[in-house]
């Protein structure tokens, strides 16, 4: 039987590469849902070559478009749209495994609500369990819908678990790239263009993703995510720069011995996993050869330069929805250096002026978390007025 695959952000960087992996082993997967956001050209392509049940775009007039652009294809299409749209894929009857594979918040409430529906959640949306990883966690466990990280560092920690006991963990060790401005100082990062921002050293992925890795949030949001996932408390989550990004991450046992997991910096190896779990299935992509990479090395994290890792252990340790604000204001302050209307350094600044505005709320419901993260962004947008 074939596993049947809905994903939320198809045209994206995890999107793509799901179809890629799709295609690859048709004889075992099978795409019956998509949605995407804006990017036509892809998705049409994508909806021509796996001919899915349900498709969802971001709003109704690029659901028009989309219709008119597909009109002879003979095989009934339900074109949806909006967050309605995303629900709808993320909650088709016929998918057994959900990608999620949007980037931001915006992956939340269809996370939440393919949880509901018992789906295997693929999850590359990080964001979700950053602003709700108690509240997802715990619907998860009600439905039994199984969460398979898709996040490199996290399938390796999952692969390094299996057949271990969770209370033999004396630490998790996440290893992070250092991204574009590795090595570099306060003084030498005013100023960096988004450009050199976006020349990730190891990694080919969206623009948000990467930015994040520049600032070193997205190991901050991965640390946050890590504890969720595995429910390692913060002081055993430790993150070590590996500039290689060959060793994806270890875990460390309390006997001392420490598993990694290895390959070469590739996000097919771990959407492939999380898709064939608990199978392997097997991969032809290239190959890790350690002898033509010779070294492996290994540094601390510079965490007065890059200061965004320790505003995350700081917000994950206050929990409630402390990592909701700070999500929020990330998101919004990466795509106002995106768009070029603020310095790389203010990111950060942005990020710890919106935390040191909010009053946290302990275990905060849905529409909490929701409210907040709105509050947050018209903050930052609005001036605080
Ligand atoms: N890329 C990677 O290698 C990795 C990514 N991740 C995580 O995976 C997630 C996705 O990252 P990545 O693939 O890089 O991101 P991309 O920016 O490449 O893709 C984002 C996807 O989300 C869609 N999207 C954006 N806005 C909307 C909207 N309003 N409605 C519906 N869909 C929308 C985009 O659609 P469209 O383009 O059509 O507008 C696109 O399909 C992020 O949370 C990231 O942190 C985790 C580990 C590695
Ligand atoms: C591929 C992946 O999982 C990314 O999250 C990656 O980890 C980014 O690299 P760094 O954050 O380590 O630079
Ligand atoms: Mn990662």
């Amino acid at each position: 039987m074939k596993k049947k695959i809905a994903i939320i952000g198809s045209t994206g960087s995890i999107g793509t590469q799901t179809i890629d992996i799709v295609r690859e082993h048709i004889e075992h997967f099978e795409v019956v849902g998509l949605a995407a956001g804006t990017n036509l050209e892809i998705l049409e392509a994508q909806i021509r070559e796996v001919k899915p049940r349900i498709v969802s775009v971001a709003n109704i007039q690029l659901a028009k478009e989309l219709k008119e652009r597909i009109k002879d294809i003979q095989q009934p299409i339900e074109i949806v749209y909006g967050i309605d749209g995303l629900n709808a894929v993320a909650t088709i009857d016929e998918a057994d495994v959900v990608v999620t594979a949007v980037v931001g918040i915006m992956g939340l409430l269809p996370t939440i609500n393919a949880i509901k529906k018992g789906k295997k959640i693929a999850l590359a949306n990080k964001e979700t369990l950053v602003a709700a990883g108690s509240l997802v966690m715990n619907l998860a466990k009600q439905y039994q819908a199984e969460i398979i990280p898709v996040d490199s560092e996290h399938s390796a920690i999952f692969q390094c678990l299996q057949g271990e006991s969770v209370k033999s963990v004396e630490s998790i060790i996440l290893t992070a790239s250092g991204g574009s401005f590795r090595g570099k100082k306060k003084e030498e990062l005013k100023g960096v263009t988004v450009t050199q921002a976006l020349n990730h050293p190891n990694w080919s992925m969206g623009a948000k993703i990467t930015i994040d890795s520049a600032t070193l949030m997205n190991k901050g949001l991965e640390v946050i995510e890590a504890h969720w996932l595995f429910g390692i408390p913060y002081d055993k989550i430790k993150v070590v720069v590996h500039p290689e990004s060959i060793i994806h991450s270890m875990v460390e046992f309390e006997d001392t011995s420490i598993i990694a997991q290895l390959g070469l910096p590739n996000m097919r190896i771990p959407i492939q996993y999380a898709l064939a779990y608990p199978k392997r299935i097997i991969n032809r992509q290239p190959k890790l050869d350690l002898t033509k990479i010779s070294k492996l090395n290994f540094e601390n994290p510079d965490i007065e330069t890059f200061q965004c890792l320790q505003i995350a252990y700081e917000a994950g340790r206050i929990g409630g929805t402390a990592p909701v604000v700070m999500n929020a204001a990330n998101e919004v302050a990466v795509q106002l250096f995106l768009q070029e209307r603020i310095e790389f350094l203010e990111i950060e600044h942005i990020i710890k002026e919106m935390l040191s505005r909010h009053s946290v709320i302990q275990h905060p419901s849905l529409e909490q978390i929701i409210d907040v993260d709105d509050w947050t962004r018209k903050q930052i947008l609005t001036g605080g007025e």
